[in-house]
């Protein structure tokens, strides 16, 4: 699949100025290289163009994103490594700090990576099911950045993030709504994107640009880091990776995980 398809722009059949983002790159999304610069671009000419609002959801049936491609880690070539986390930085602060009104429609797992996209738009509604939810990087052996804490720090209280983050917590859709890491369940994901069309409804009145600027104030503590620390986190990125031990658990997470395919045939 060509990179230009792997993220989809559609008007909601209801209201064109609202745009249906979905990611589409089988079979789980995960998030290599190109589907990062896909979404770059795309987050880039949605902030130019007359959308005011977007959900962001997934063409998977059971997988809003598995989270970061394991295979842009493990073994890596350390130029497209840095091209790989810068590209990531800019998709977390295009989405974090957009002027659109963001609400993501959370229709299958969203681990790590995933759960960081959900966490970075203003509304999460999730589908019921047997979905996790969370940043469970300590449990893959490896630390979530700064910045991924600060933006779970944005949408449930600190000691519940400082736990699940240390724990490496993967929420069920009931935890996730408990601790409010989740706005509202959906019961598939049509019913979750009009959830989100219904959080996107209460600004119909609000003019668009003191609601963005407001938004942008409440997200500003958690972007002046990386913003002034870009560099220096991409070559943490980098640095980390060398590790023979970080190596070590990235490639006993991916047998773990070809293996449970092994097991379910
Ligand atoms: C600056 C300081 C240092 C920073 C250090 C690094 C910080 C890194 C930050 C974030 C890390 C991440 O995002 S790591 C990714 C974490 N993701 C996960 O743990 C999820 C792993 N996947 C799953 O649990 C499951 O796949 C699923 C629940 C998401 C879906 O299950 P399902 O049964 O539907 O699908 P399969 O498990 O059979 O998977 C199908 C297919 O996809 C491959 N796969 C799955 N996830 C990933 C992934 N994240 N990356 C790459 N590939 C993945 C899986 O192996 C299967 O492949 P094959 O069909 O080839 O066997």
């Amino acid at each position: 699949m060509s990179s230009q398809n792997l993220v989809t722009v559609t008007p909601d059949k209801d209201n064109d100025e609202i745009a249906i983002v979905t990611m589409q790159r089988p079979p789980v999304n995960s998030l290599n290289l190109e589907l990062l610069q896909a979404l770059s671009k795309t987050l880039d000419e949605l902030s130019t163009s007359d959308f005011r609002a977007m959900v962001l959801t997934s063409a998977s049936p059971t997988v809003f994103s598995a989270g970061l491609d394991i295979m842009e880690m493990y073994k890596p070539d350390l130029k497209r490594a840095e091209q790989f986390w810068s590209t990531l930085q800019d998709v977390w602060l295009k989405l974090f700090e957009s002027n659109l009104i963001t609400a993501a429609a959370i229709n299958g797992h969203a681990p790590a990576g995933g759960c960081l996209l959900a966490m970075s738009c203003e509304y999460r509604a999730m589908v019921s099911g047997k979905y996790s939810i969370g940043l469970n990087e300590t449990a893959l052996g490896i630390v979530a950045p700064r910045w991924f804490m600060d933006c779970m720090l944005n949408t449930i209280s600190q000691r519940e993030a400082e736990i699940a983050l240390t724990t490496g917590k993967l929420f069920s859709v009931e935890e996730a709504l408990k601790v409010g890491l989740i706005d509202e369940t959906a019961k598939d994901k049509e019913d979750a994107i009009n959830k989100c069309l219904g959080f996107i409804e209460k600004f119909e009145s609000i003019p668009p640009l003191p609601r963005s600027m407001t938004k942008q104030k409440f997200r500003a503590n958690g972007v002046q880091w990386l913003k002034a620390n870009k560099q220096a986190d991409i070559d943490e990125f980098v640095h980390f990776l060398k590790f023979p031990q970080v190596q070590q658990s990235l490639e006993m997470y991916i047998h773990m995980l070809k293996s449970k395919q092994n097991k379910s045939e």
